[in-house]
């Protein structure tokens, strides 16, 4: 029997893997899940987080729960971003190893390279240049997150992994107008203008800047894909100190193909404006993802199929919202 503690179960990524987890054990699988929500367990608080830890003794923890929104959030609390990352990871990462995990798998992010990085993106353009100065913060957090997996690993002989997503989406979103990732938000403000008859959709920025979008089934499947990965595996496909795995679907479109995108699905008409004094923030983030093809993973869902799957979400889920 495996205990698995999944940290961030009701969030978007963490609910996804969660289900996948639970159809398992339906199947018949011999797992045990362990969650807590966030009102049940502050994991920046240490002493909180050494307890249960110390009373479940997980045999492997997911570290799915962070501090995440989209460029403005990431822009207008950076203290926030930066704190709750950082200590979150120390807290589960630490804490886990204490009470004698093995096997942890922890979630970082694209905005982890260097904002001028040639694309598409190694994992080997880790600390090689300048971050982008909207999400400095949340960045060194997740960098911090990785360098603390490898630092175990090196010091205690422990299987601490790390993946790293690219921008993701799907049902279960944030669709928060002004704290969320552009996908959800724009999904949120083009229904209602079609709803009202608008004429005019303003997005933030030139509409220039790129992004690549992985559903998140995609991103939980790929989650558990290396987490089950047997250690002689994932060891070489990795490096002590170059250990994290990108994940994403290999294609990325711009912000205003994105945004005609979404006009289209809920059935906007009218025009799309640009807001030239929100910031653009990368201009391109497009995952090298060869380090996880070569080792069997391939995303999926299609943009177009997952963006209509997740309007229909946001669709019959709007009075269930968390946020
Ligand atoms: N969404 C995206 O586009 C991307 C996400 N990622 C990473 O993927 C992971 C999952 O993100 P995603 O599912 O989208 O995020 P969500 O915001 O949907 O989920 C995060 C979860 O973490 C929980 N959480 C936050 N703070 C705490 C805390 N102090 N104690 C306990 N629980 C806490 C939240 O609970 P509550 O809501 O109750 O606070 C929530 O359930 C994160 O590591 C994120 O950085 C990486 C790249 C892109
Ligand atoms: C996942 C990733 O997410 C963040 O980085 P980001 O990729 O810049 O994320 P974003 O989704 O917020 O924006 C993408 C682009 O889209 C434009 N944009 C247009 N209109 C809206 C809009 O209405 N909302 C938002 N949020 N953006 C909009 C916006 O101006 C930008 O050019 C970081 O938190 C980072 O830390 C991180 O990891």
């Amino acid at each position: 029997m495996q205990k698995i503690y999944i940290a961030g179960h009701r969030g978007m990524v963490g609910g996804a893997i969660a289900r996948r987890l639970q159809a398992r054990k339906d199947a018949g699988e011999d797992l045990t899940l362990i969650t807590r929500s966030h009102a049940e367990l502050d994991l920046t608080n240490q002493q909180a987080v050494c307890d249960f830890m110390q009373t479940e003794k997980p045999d492997v923890v997911i570290l799915a729960a962070a501090r995440v929104g989209g460029i403005h959030a990431n822009n207008t609390y950076p203290a926030d971003f930066i704190y709750d990352n950082l200590m979150i990871e120390c807290n589960v990462v630490h804490q886990a190893f204490a009470a004698g995990c093995r096997r942890l798998l922890q979630l970082g992010s694209s905005c982890i390279y260097p904002r001028a990085v040639h694309q598409p993106m190694r994992e080997d353009a880790l600390l090689t240049g300048v971050l982008e100065p909207t999400n400095e913060p949340y960045a060194v957090a997740k960098i911090a997150g990785i360098k603390l997996c490898e630092s175990y690993n090196r010091q205690h002989g422990t299987d601490y992994r790390s993946v790293m997503p690219t921008n993701l989406y799907g049902p279960g979103d944030n669709f928060h107008p002004d704290n969320s990732h552009v996908l959800p938000a724009l999904i949120r403000r083009f229904h209602q203008a079609a709803q009202a008859g608008d004429e005019v959709v303003t997005i933030w920025g030139s509409g220039k800047p790129r992004r690549e979008f992985l559903h998140v089934d995609d991103m939980a499947e790929a989650s558990l894909f290396v987490l089950d990965l047997d250690r002689a595996t994932y060891d070489a496909n990795t490096e002590p100190m170059l250990s994290h795995i990108n994940v994403g679907c290999g294609t990325d479109v711009s912000i205003m193909e994105l945004a005609q995108m979404v006009a289209d699905v809920t059935g906007f008409r009218g025009r799309i404006a640009n807001d030239l004094s929100k910031p653009d923030g990368t201009m391109r983030k497009l995952m090298d993802v060869s380090r996880l093809a070569d080792m069997g993973w391939r995303a999926r869902v299609e943009l177009q199929t997952g963006l209509q799957e997740t309007y229909d979400w946001f669709v019959g889920n709007q009075d269930a919202m968390r946020r």
